[in-house]
């Protein structure tokens, strides 16, 4: 669950501080959430409040994780990035998960929160494949061998296991997204924010990175200008000027920003 308490975002410029994000009280519950808006409303800035990537000016953003989403139980149902979204929903946060603050429990809350940018180049350090996802999990495997298979069993899952010895300069915009997606789930994070994640692709890839995020057991927080992709969220947040401009059935939101426009 995501919650933000009357949430403000104000940023210092030359000419004074500039309001960003105006008072926002939000409660995510839904598995799929969307956010939808024009350029500079405001939407990446909300989106970087969930993992504390942006603290709040004043107010405050609240996480209940999930029940941990295990390799088991994500990938019961086969590679959901070939296939398609193939992943059970996520379940109800447990009521002995404690909340964490973005701005006071940051650790916990990057740990608890997966953020997917556009442009999977930005999450790319090192040189191949594996050795990529490897340096996500080097907190949570300590151990070499160990840190390896799971590196090789997060490749699996989405397909990718051939191109682990890869550079990952060789891989196509698909399949970088892919990457970036993989090494932050192989953390296995209970909630995942992606920020514009089919931006740079064609239409088979952004359906196919829709299809996996919409698929995924996590609670899942898309930003996206793609209004197919967001039409099946089962929530849809519009921001406008910094503002929660309209906020519900994806349906509806949609045909208030067409208007609005
Ligand atoms: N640190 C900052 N200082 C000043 N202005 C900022 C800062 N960060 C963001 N802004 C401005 O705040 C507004 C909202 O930015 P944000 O990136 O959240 O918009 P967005 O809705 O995600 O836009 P887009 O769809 O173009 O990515 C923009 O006008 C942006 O220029």
């Amino acid at each position: 669950m995501i919650e933000f308490h009357e949430a403000t975002v104000v940023a210092p410029t030359q000419t004074g501080d500039l309001t960003i994000l105006h008072p926002v009280s939000l409660t995510f519950t839904e598995p799929k959430i969307s956010i939808i808006g024009g350029n500079g409303s405001g939407k990446s800035t909300l989106a970087r409040l969930i993992n504390g990537l942006i603290e709040p000016t004043t107010g405050h953003v609240s996480i209940t994780p999930q029940n941990p989403v295990t390799e088991s139980a994500a990938g019961a149902t086969g590679a959901v990035g070939a296939a398609g979204a193939t992943a059970t929903p996520a379940s109800a946060p447990t009521s002995s998960s404690p909340a964490l603050d973005t701005a006071h429990d940051g650790h916990a809350v990057r740990r608890t929160v997966g953020f997917v940018f556009t442009d999977p180049a930005a999450q790319m350090i090192m040189p191949t494949v594996i050795e990529d996802v490897e340096l996500s999990l080097r907190r949570t495997h300590r151990k070499k061998p160990e840190r390896r298979a799971a590196a090789l069993s997060a490749l699996d899952r989405f397909g990718l296991a051939h191109l682990a010895d890869h550079s990952v300069h060789a891989l196509s915009g698909g399949q970088r997204q892919l990457l970036a997606i993989a090494s932050v789930l192989a953390t296995e994070p209970s909630i995942l924010v992606a920020d514009e994640p089919t931006t740079l692709l064609d239409l088979k890839n952004a359906r196919r990175i829709g299809d996996l995020l919409i698929g995924l057991p996590q609670q899942t927080v898309i930003v996206t200008h793609d209004l197919e992709l967001a039409a099946r969220a089962d929530r849809t947040v519009v921001i406008a000027d910094g503002r929660v401009a309209f906020d519900g059935a994806p349906a509806a939101a949609i045909a208030w920003y067409r208007a609005h426009a």
